[in-house]
């Protein structure tokens, strides 16, 4: 029966469609012809292959017509040779889909010639090669026939019978359902399970009746699953009238398997002559190694026949027959399950590897995930730190702006915009401190605007407040950048000149008085005209102390107003009257 799915598969392949035979074909396709025909017709085939043989062809060209020798040469039965065809493509750039049909038809050709961990490992390549592909595909099923063919040649039935199953439950055309009835029912009777489902005998039937052989694989199991069910008048009545037909398709697997199965049905029956008959017709056969199983069944049923019969010498001979097959299957029996185990063991390293890679795959997953959560924080954090560094700026920001907001207001004056008197006092203080140390000169030009009030009077006191503005800004034209210049008072100011003696505090003091006078108040909305009185002391005639210097400026001041007003005067600490200064610069007397 072992032998019987090689038969099977290569039946499989044999039955397909129809070919077209045309002359001058392009290469193209005559290869696919060749793929087309390859399994139905023979004949066709060695007539693509010598066309293919006489043309020059690119190197993939090349590849589909090495296939096409190398399979021809296994439906020839020269497996080896095919094999030697075959396995040198595995080393070739060939095309994914023709990878496949190599794979598969390696697969058939290992297990015919019993080379079982070849064949396990081809189908490992084959699963791997079809990984990606669509269960309804063609190239899918037909791996399932393939390794479901396999298996139960090297008795994993229950492997056998899962691919089986998946094929019937996929296959959407009448010869791969055949395939896989005819597989499952043979798993089923060598695992002794019931039918599942229940219909595979009816379907085996139906399914197959389109492809000869396939249907005449289909009724030996079919009579075997009797042969088990112990419905021996059925094993007769669907055998019996086939037996001819068998013979005359010559195919010694099928002729073997459906001889026992009826002889034993016939035995069991008491029918010992037609039981005698068949078994007889099978010691014709030479000893095939995939048969021996079969074969060794039948010599001992035979020898039992031959024991009840009394023949005890023939029941020896048979008997030793049967040994001898008998050894021999076990050895092969061993050698396939050592195969298998090993292959096992092979696939089982290769899923620890595999195992092993997607954990290192995973840790560095995890690792990239938590370098990407790192980056995050930091982000994160540099974020945070970014906002807080803004919001400690417009902290200092606003704090400085406030401070010289109150800076401003504590040191300068709001209308004028040069220093009030608080600062003016603590300035002038601390420039006459170091005056007084350094040894320089220092003196003051105190003045006050005449009849101020007059002007406020007449024009409003916002043109008044705009008048004391142009007075600063004239002044402050005048002075140099380190004199300290204020407004001491509603219309007085003061101007401290550091490293300057009278002399020149009196001509900064006049300049100041002549460029008050000549301010344009056309701006203001009025002509009218400003001016002031000054009055100017130093150290040399006032001394280092401020309190002393104001009050003699001030004398100064008073003496310039008594005189009439815009003019100049400087403090005189020895005589009874002050120096006067006229408008024109000429002394009062
Ligand atoms: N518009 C304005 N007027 C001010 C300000 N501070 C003081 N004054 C006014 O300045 C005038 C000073 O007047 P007085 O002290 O009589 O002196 P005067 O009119 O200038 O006369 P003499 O000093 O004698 O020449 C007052 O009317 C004050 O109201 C101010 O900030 N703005």
């Amino acid at each position: 029966m072992v032998r019987f799915f090689s038969y099977i598969c290569i039946g499989w392949l044999v039955l397909c469609s129809g070919v077209k035979a045309e002359e001058q074909i392009p290469t193209n396709e005559l290869i696919a012809q060749g793929l087309q025909v390859r399994s139905e017709d023979p004949a066709r085939m060695a007539i693509v292959i010598t066309e293919l043989e006489a043309r020059s062809l690119s190197s993939t060209e090349t590849y589909y017509l090495t296939f096409f020798q190398g399979y021809s040469e296994a439906l020839q039965g020269n497996f080896d040779g095919a094999e030697v065809t075959l396995e040198p493509l595995f080393e070739q750039p060939i095309p994914h889909d023709l990878k496949v049909l190599v794979t598969n038809t390696l697969v058939n050709v290992y297990s015919a010639r019993g080379n079982w961990l070849k064949g396990l490992e081809t189908i490992d390549v084959l699963t791997q090669l079809i990984a990606g592909a669509e269960k309804t595909s063609e190239d899918y099923q037909n791996a399932l026939a393939v390794k479901a063919i396999f298996y139960n040649q090297i008795e994993q039935y229950k492997l056998g019978l899962t691919h089986a199953t998946e094929l019937f439950g996929l296959a959407d055309n009448t010869r791969r359902r055949c395939v896989a009835t005819i597989l499952m029912i043979d798993a089923l009777n060598k695992l002794n399970l019931p039918l599942s489902p229940n219909t595979l005998l009816t379907d085996s039937k139906a399914e197959c009746s389109g492809f000869p052989m396939l249907s005449a694989f289909a009724t030996a199991v079919r009579a075997e699953r009797h042969l088990v069910d112990g419905a021996l008048d059925m094993v007769v009545a669907i055998l019996q009238p086939k037996i001819a037909e068998f013979e005359a398709a010559d195919y010694p697997p099928l002729i073997i398997d459906a001889n026992y199965v009826l002889a034993n049905a016939y035995w069991q029956l008491e029918q010992k002559n037609q039981a005698v008959a068949l078994l007889s017709r099978l010691t014709d056969f030479d000893i095939v190694d995939v048969n021996k199983a079969r074969l060794s069944s039948a010599y001992q049923l035979l020898a039992d026949i031959r024991r009840a019969e009394g023949d005890l010498n023939a029941a020896i001979e048979l008997m030793d027959k049967h040994a001898e097959l008998r050894h021999s299957y076990l050895n092969n029996v061993t050698s396939k399950l050592m195969a298998y185990q090993l292959a096992q063991q092979q696939i089982t390293e290769k899923e620890n590897e595999i195992m092993l890679l997607s954990s290192q795959n995973e840790l560095l997953e995890t690792k990239e995930k938590l370098l990407a959560a790192n980056v995050e924080n930091d982000r994160l954090f540099i974020s945070l730190l970014c906002f807080a560094l803004l919001v400690l700026c417009m902290f200092m920001y606003r704090t400085r702006r406030n401070h010289t907001r109150l800076k401003q207001l504590a040191e300068y004056d709001a209308l004028t915009g040069v220093f009030n008197r608080g600062h003016f006092t603590q300035l002038a203080g601390t420039a006459l401190e170091y005056a007084q140390d350094s040894k320089q000169a220092v003196s003051m030009v105190l003045f006050d605007l005449d009849l101020f009030k007059k002007i406020n009077d007449t024009y409003g006191h916002a043109c008044g407040d705009w008048a004391l503005k142009q007075v600063a800004e004239a002044c402050q034209q005048v002075a140099r950048h380190n004199d300290v210049f204020a407004r001491i008072g509603g219309e007085e100011f003061c101007i401290l000149l550091l490293g300057c003696d009278c002399d020149v505090a009196m001509d900064v003091a006049e300049k100041c008085r002549v460029a008050i006078e000549q301010i344009d108040t056309k701006p203001s909305g009025y002509n009218f005209t400003i001016r002031a009185s000054f009055g100017v002391s130093d150290n040399q005639l006032s001394g280092y102390k401020l309190g002393r210097m104001l009050a003699d400026a001030d004398e100064a001041l008073y003496c310039a107003k008594s005189s009439g007003r815009n003019t100049v005067s400087l403090y005189d600490p020895g005589a009874e009257e002050t120096a006067l200064l006229r408008p024109d610069g000429s002394p009062v007397t």
